[in-house]
Parts: C-alpha cells; structure tokens; sequence
C-alpha cells in the first residue's frame, strides 16, 4: 500500500473534522469584500467533485452578483417568510419573527445549484429505482462546497424559504432543471460557536446516542464500546 493510501495524518484528519464542526450556516456575519475569483474556482471546484449517482453530474451553478436578481429573490423570500410565520402562535411567532433567515443583498455573491434530472440520458447508472438520486447528489456538491468555504473562512448560507418555480423563473431555468440550493457567499465577521438556531433557543442539537440504532429501528445498541464511546465522545 502506498503511504498516501492509508488514513491522513493527523493535522489533515484535524483540519477536515475542524471544517465539519466548526462550519456554521450564516446569514447576520457577512461582509461585503468581494470573492477573489481564484477561489471562488475551488469552492465550485470542491462541489463539482462531490459523488454523484452514476457519476451523472447533475448539477450546474448559477453565480449571481447581480443587485437586480438578489432583489428579486430577496422579494420573494420575504412573501414566503410572511407565509412561514403563520405557521407559529405566541411566543414561537415573536421569536421566529425575530429570526434573520437569509444574507442575500449582505452578502456578495449569491449561487444557485441547479439538478438537470435529464442529465446522463434516460438510463443513469444507479438511478433506475430511486429517482430522486440525482438531487442527493446535488446535496453533497452543496455540503463539499460548504465545507470548502468554512476552510477558506467563507461563510454559506442556505436560504430555502423561496417559492421554486418563482425562483425558477428569476433565474430564467429550463423545466428539466430544478434550483436544489439558493447560496448566499462571503467573508465573515465570524462564525458563531454554535447554530444560530439554537443560540437563539429556537432547537438544539439532538444526543447522539439517541439517535444511533442496533440492527433495526428503535433498538438500542447492545451494551459494549460503541455504545460506551457515543456517550463518551464529543466531536
Ligand atoms: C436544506 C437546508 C435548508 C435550509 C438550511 C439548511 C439546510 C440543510 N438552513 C440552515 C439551517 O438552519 C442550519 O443548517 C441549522 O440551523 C444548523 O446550523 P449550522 O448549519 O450548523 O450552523 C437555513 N437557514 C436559514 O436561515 N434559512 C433557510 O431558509 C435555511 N434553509
């Protein structure tokens, strides 16, 4: 085996479980210093090495820094929000109210990932049962993309209180693509320790251990080190 086959070393094991922790989904941070374009190219090349059902690729990335388009999906998150808040009585409603939700005219760079669910042809490899494979794969081009960022100390923010075909429209998309992430991009001022959802106390992160099964659904993991080391191991 070659060296490189074998795990990282250590301080790249670091930096990578670093970006998975200490990426935040950002929306109140962002600064308004333009992406340089070289590495705006790594962050699109990151998503672009994602795995992808078949290897089908279905993804594309609309890059917007146009105030006009920003302006025009900022109108049309803020109807969705207002729809959003009535789901919410009381006290729920003054705090969701008060939740900022989306960095889209804050932050310099807004980016669509789109799912062309006709890309590769009718037969994609892996893709015969499940159709919706092509928009998991979608998922994990954000997710690299995000992580990417984080190391860059560029802060992403999904925004998806948005009506997609309104969306769709905007971005003047073809019906076989369907816009997967709405990205808000840009420098930070920082990134909180923790989600802003839950240092607002609107949800907190779950326990692990309760969400680890043993061989089928609601059974409890058999007493022995798994279960002593999910208890034990923080990330
Ligand atoms: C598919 C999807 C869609 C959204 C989000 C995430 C994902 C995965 N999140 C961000 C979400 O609130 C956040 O990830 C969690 O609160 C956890 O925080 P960290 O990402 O760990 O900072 C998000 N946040 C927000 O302010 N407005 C939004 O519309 C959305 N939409």
């Amino acid at each position: 085996m070659n060296t490189s086959d074998k795990g990282f070393s250590e301080a790249e094991r670091n930096g990578l479980y670093r970006a998975i922790r200490e990426r935040r989904d950002v929306r109140s941070q962002f600064l308004s210093d333009p992406i340089p374009p070289e590495v705006l190219v790594r962050l699109l090349q990151a998503a672009h090495h994602a795995p992808s059902v078949g290897f089908m690729q279905p993804w594309d990335f609309i890059v917007i820094d146009s105030l006009e388009v920003r302006q025009a999906v900022r109108v049309i998150f803020e109807q969705e929000n207002q729809k959003a808040a009535e789901n919410y009585a009381g006290e729920r409603a003054d705090l969701y109210r008060h939740l900022k939700l989306e960095g889209i005219l804050e932050s310099p760079t807004n980016l669509c990932i789109t799912c062309d669910r006709r890309r590769g042809g009718p037969h994609v490899l892996g893709r015969n049962t499940i159709l919706e494979t092509d928009l998991f794969s979608v998922c994990l081009a954000v997710q690299n993309l995000w992580l990417a960022a984080r190391a860059e100390g560029i802060g992403v923010g999904w925004v998806s209180i948005l009506d997609q075909e309104r969306l769709a429209e905007t971005l003047e998309l073809p019906d076989e693509v369907y816009p997967v992430a709405y990205l808000c991009l840009g420098y930070v001022s920082e990134f909180l320790p923790r989600p802003e959802l839950e240092a607002k106390g609107w949800r907190s992160r779950l326990p692990i251990h309760e969400l680890v099964h043993g061989n089928g659904w609601g059974q409890p993991l058999e007493d022995g080190p798994l279960k002593i080391a999910l208890h034990e191991q923080e990330m």
